[in-house]
C-alpha cells in the first residue's frame, strides 16, 4: 500500500487519512495499568506447539522498512486458545540507540528498550494469514517486553545476520532455532484484551497477549538492534535509520483489560 511511517508527514497521526480503521476502535498498543486491571482466573497458561525448531531448517530474515521480520514454520501454533492459531512471523519495535525506550506496549507508563510480537493467524476458521488479517477472530499476537540487561544468546541466532538486511526489502535465509527461547520463562502471566495491528491497516483483528516478565539483551544486542537498520533501500541516496518504530498507546474507551495474574 501507500507508504507509511512512524514520524513525519506519513507519520502515526496521519495514518487514519488513509488507512480509516488507524483512527477507529480496539486500537493497539495500550497502557496496561494496574488500576484498569481485572483478575479472571479462567486465563490458563499459553501453551505453544512446536517452537524449538531444528537448525536444518531456514527461515527468512527481513527487512520490510517498517522492522527486522522472521517468517515462522507453520508447524509453530498457539494450542491453548479457543482455536488454533497457526506462527507467521515474529518481529521486533524498538527505539534509538541514545534512547532504549521503543516498546509499543507500556505498563503504568513505562516504556521498555523494545517489544517482540509473535504473529499467529486462526488456521482452524482461515487457510492464511492474508484471510485472516481483516477478520476480528483473524489474529493472535504474543507480545514480549524486552528490557537491556543480561546477554540473551537466544536473541543472538538473530543479531549476527542482522547486517545482511541493512536496508529495505533485503532478505536472507538463516539457520532456525528454539524460538521459544525467545519468550520469557512464565507463560502463565500474561496481559490479554482485544485489540489491533499497531500499524496500517490497523484492523481490529488481535487477541493480544502481553507476557507479564520481560526478557533481556545486553546493551551492545540492544544497540546491534537500534543502529544497524535502515527504512530506506540500498539505492537511496539518503539513508533514513530504522529506529522508533513503535506506535504510541491508544485511548483503551470501555475495553476489559484482564490479568491471569493477581497483583
Ligand atoms: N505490531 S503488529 O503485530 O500489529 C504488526 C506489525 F507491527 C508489522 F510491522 C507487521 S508487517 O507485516 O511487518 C508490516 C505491516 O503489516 C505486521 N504484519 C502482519 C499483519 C498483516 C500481515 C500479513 C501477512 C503477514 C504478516 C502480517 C504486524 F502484524
Ligand atoms: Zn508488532
Amino acid at each position: 500500500g501507500a507508504k507509511w511511517t512512524y514520524d513525519g508527514p506519513q507519520g502515526q497521526d496521519h495514518w487514519s487519512q488513509h488507512y480509516p480503521y488507524c483512527g477507529g476502535a480496539l486500537q493497539s498498543p495500550i497502557d496496561l495499568k494496574s488500576d484498569l486491571l481485572r483478575f479472571d482466573p479462567t486465563l490458563r497458561p499459553i501453551e505453544v506447539q512446536n517452537y524449538n525448531l531444528s537448525p536444518n531448517e531456514q527461515l527468512t530474515l527481513g527487512n520490510n522498512g517498517h522492522s527486522v521480520q522472521l517468517s515462522l514454520s507453520p508447524t509453530m501454533s498457539i494450542s491453548s486458545l479457543r482455536n488454533r492459531y497457526t506462527a507467521a512471523q515474529l518481529h521486533f519495535h524498538w527505539g534509538s540507540p541514545s534512547r532504549p525506550a521503543g516498546s509499543e506496549h507500556t505498563v503504568n507508563s513505562k516504556q521498555y528498550a523494545a517489544e517482540l510480537h509473535v504473529v499467529h493467524y486462526n488456521s482452524d476458521k482461515y487457510p492464511n494469514i492474508s484471510t485472516a488479517v481483516d477478520k476480528s477472530d483473524g489474529l493472535a499476537v504474543l507480545g514480549v517486553l524486552v528490557e537491556v540487561g543480561m546477554f540473551n544468546p537466544a536473541f543472538d541466532h538473530i543479531l549476527k545476520f542482522i547486517n545482511r538486511i541493512m536496508y529495505r526489502d533485503q532478505k536472507v535465509k538463516v539457520p532456525a532455532f528454539n524460538i521459544r527461547a525467545l519468550l520469557p520463562t512464565r507463560l502463565d502471566e500474561y496481559y490479554r484484551y482485544d485489540g489491533s495491528l499497531t500499524t496500517p491497516p490497523c484492523y481490529p483483528s488481535v487477541l493480544w497477549t502481553v507476557f507479564r516478565n520481560p526478557i533481556t539483551v545486553s546493551r551492545q544486542q540492544f544497540l546491534t538492534l537500534a543502529a544497524t537498520l535502515y527504512s530506506s533501500n540500498a539505492q537511496d541516496s539518503a539513508s533514513m535509520s530504522l529506529s522508533n518504530n513503535y506506535r504510541k498507546t491508544q485511548p483503551v474507551d470501555n475495553r476489559l483489560v484482564l490479568a491471569s495474574f493477581k497483583e
